[in-house]
């Protein structure tokens, strides 16, 4: 398959340059987000994030890593404030984990890798659809949780009892009334720049904002994201962990942080 990518040693991130030249272009994601040399910005608003749980749609394991789908036909779940103008609609949220819990997630601090990292994606009305605001400069918004190994995270309950039931590549199962809001730190203090998705096609569409405040996951809850498989059914198991792009260069962009 021309496109076929992934996270091994002949289709990972070392290689996406060859399919996706953009890999090594101006604006690409993860960074290593170091506070110190980051700029407090005041004018920088706080986050509102207006989501309503009966959008949650369906559970997928897409082979590269598991997503929350939501309708967004309407503006009912959104995102606004923060550093973006205008309304950017909640598309879906996936994670990015490790095989073991020192390391799993894309962006770092201080060159610190945590377990894992949850991606709530958004895009911006001023597009008619997701696939248009794609690959425009101001089309994408993601917030960047990180989780951080502590107690069991009662929140994340719902989303891992599901896992059982999208096991390999290409399964999916409905997932309603689910409030992602309650997958949020009680802090939204954000770290922001200017960046890309992080998997192909990863296109420079995204503006990141990262919250500073993980929320927690027991390594017994880390174990069950790393039962899910990468491989189809019928095909040799392959498990999915490690499906996280290391930091890439910041090439002089500014991180700027909305608290002092
Ligand atoms: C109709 C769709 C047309 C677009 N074509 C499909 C597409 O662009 N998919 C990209 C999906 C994606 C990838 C990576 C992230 S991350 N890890 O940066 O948050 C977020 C979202
Ligand atoms: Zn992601």
């Amino acid at each position: 398959m021309a496109h076929g990518w992934g996270y091994g040693a002949t289709d990972g991130p070392d290689k996406w340059a060859e399919n996706f030249p953009i890999a090594n272009g101006p604006r690409q994601s993860p960074i290593n987000i170091v506070p110190k040399e980051a700029q407090y910005d005041f004018s920088l608003k706080a986050l509102k994030l207006k989501y309503d749980p009966s959008n949650a749609k369906g559970i997928l394991n897409n082979g590269h890593s598991f997503q929350v789908d939501f309708v967004d036909d309407t503006n009912s779940s959104t995102l606004t404030g923060g550093p973006i103008s205008g309304t950017y609609r909640l598309r879906q949220f996936h994670f990015h984990w490790g095989g073991t819990d020192d390391r799993g997630s894309e962006h770092t601090v201080n060159g610190i890798n945590f377990p894992c990292e949850l991606h709530l994606v958004h895009w911006n009305t001023k597009y008619p659809s997701f696939g248009e605001a794609a690959d425009k400069p101001d089309g994408l918004a993601v917030v960047g949780v990180f989780l951080k190994i502590g107690a069991a995270n009662p929140r994340l309950q719902k989303v891992l009892d599901a896992l059982d039931a999208i096991k390999n590549k290409g399964k999916q199962t409905t997932f309603a009334n689910f409030d992602a809001k309650s997958l949020l730190p009680g802090s939204l203090d954000y770290w922001t720049y200017d960046g890309s998705l992080t998997t192909p096609p990863l296109l420079e569409s995204v503006t990141w904002i990262v919250l500073k405040e993980p929320i927690s996951v027991s390594s017994a809850q880390m174990v069950k994201f790393r039962k899910l498989l990468f491989s189809g059914e019928g095909e040799t198991p392959c498990c999915m962990v490690d499906n996280y792009r290391p930091p890439q260069p910041l090439k002089g962009r500014q991180v700027r942080a909305s608290f002092k």
